[in-house]
């Protein structure tokens, strides 16, 4: 383990242990990304993976957030993409201007040989990753302990579907036939990237991330019935032998977050899905939420979320209100605990840096309210 600062801000961890806070932590996905001009200036014409390969480049980037909004943000989460672990895995893959990601080669079918030398294949995680790892440890030096950071992952079923649909889709046409032609074939694939998963978020950590998050973006695209035999399983997966994994290497445990974008009909199985935090959409409604995890059995998770990142093309007005909403849903008894402030997904470009800097005073000043007229 590098010798690295220790953490100065540690709300966000004292929300993770169910403290009592006066205004809840924030940060938002995405945070360093297309609608900062700095982004635009420290990326120039460098392509997007080869700003993530590079410890230098990915740590300014994921310092920009921190920098510009100083005392107003609580995380920061390492600048890379979910699609690293294809990457590893030997497939290329690459970004297009305005067009997102692309697999020239996408995988085609069980019995096409990509898949079974993909199948087969030894990936050495530590070796073919160590550009991340690098960037985590340069970036919490640089950091100084202002903020913790975060490491993350994409899910097991959303890295899937990128595999096969090759890129971005509406249709899903070659996700659904592989899990509904080929559940046995996919279930393995799903199981190996889980354990890529494990050992990557693990190695991240060893780096010096504080705090992991999953991201399973296109959770909305499975019936409840599919998510609990594709998805759920392998959340699980990584919730429960990640810890395992962290003790036999030394190393401390730390929270986990899951973000499963649109699984609104599992939000019940999510609060009891080993993850100390779960991430919410603006498809669910704040105190409704709030609720539910409140009535967990093995007590309460933290819940992170969740205003529609669209309410910031909207002007202060529509951010103010929304803000409260958010205050009165999750801390609807003036409590101050459960809650990780963001947005239900990234933050989108086009986003005037000053409205989302509005949307972290909002926070700060309508939770401060909050709890001083309990
Ligand atoms: C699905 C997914 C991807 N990547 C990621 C997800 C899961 C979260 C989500 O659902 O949004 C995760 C991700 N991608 C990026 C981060 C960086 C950290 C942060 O949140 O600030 C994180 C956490 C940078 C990025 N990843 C990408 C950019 C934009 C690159 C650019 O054009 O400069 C950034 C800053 C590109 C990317 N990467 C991906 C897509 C679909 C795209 C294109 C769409 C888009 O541009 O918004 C795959």
């Amino acid at each position: 383990m590098p010798d690295l600062p220790a953490l100065k801000n540690d709300l966000l961890l004292r929300a993770v242990r169910g403290d009592q806070l006066d205004r809840p932590p924030i940060w938002v996905m995405r945070q360093a990304g297309r609608y900062l001009p700095e982004y635009h200036e420290a990326k120039g014409n460098h392509d997007f993976f080869a700003c993530c390969r590079s410890p230098e480049i990915a740590s300014t980037l994921t310092l920009q957030p921190i920098d510009r909004y100083a005392g107003l943000i609580d995380a920061a989460i390492i600048f890379s993409d979910i699609l690293v672990i294809p990457q590893a895995m030997g497939m290329t893959v690459q970004m297009l201007d305005g067009k997102g990601p692309h697999f020239p080669r996408p995988l085609k079918s069980p019995t096409d040989g990509q898949y079974e030398e993909l199948m087969a294949r030894q990936i050495d995680v530590a070796l073919e990753l160590s550009y991340v790892y690098e960037a985590i440890t340069l970036t919490r030096q640089k950091l100084d302990g202002r903020v913790p950071l975060f490491g993350f992952c994409g899910a097991p079923w959303t890295l899937l579907c990128y595999m096969v649909e090759g890129g971005g889709t509406k249709l899903f046409k070659e996700s659904k036939t592989w899990i509904y032609k080929y559940p046995d074939a996919s279930k393995k694939l799903l199981r190996k990237l889980s354990e890529l998963c494990t050992t990557y978020l693990a190695l991240q950590v060893k780096a010096g991330a504080q705090i992991v998050q999953v991201f399973d973006s296109w959770a909305a695209e499975l019936s409840p019935s599919a998510f609990k035999e594709f998805a759920l399983p392998e959340l699980r997966y990584i919730s429960s032998h990640l810890p395992v994994t962290l003790r036999k290497m030394d190393l401390d445990l730390v929270p986990m977050v899951v973000f499963a974008k649109g699984a609104w009909y599992a939000l019940e199985e999510l609060c009891d899905s080993g993850y100390q935090v779960v991430g919410l959409d603006w498809l669910q409604d704040p105190a409704e939420a709030a609720k539910a995890a409140k009535a967990m059995p093995e007590g309460r998770v933290c819940l992170q979320g969740n205003m529609d990142p669209g309410v910031l093309y909207g002007g202060r007005e529509a951010i103010s209100k929304a803000v409260a909403e958010m205050v009165e849903g999750f801390w609807a008894d003036g409590e101050g605990r459960g809650w990780i402030a963001n947005l239900g997904h990234g933050v989108t470009p086009f986003v005037n840096p000053d409205d989302l800097k509005f949307f972290f005073e909002e926070i700060h000043r309508l939770s401060k309210d909050k709890r001083s007229s309990k």
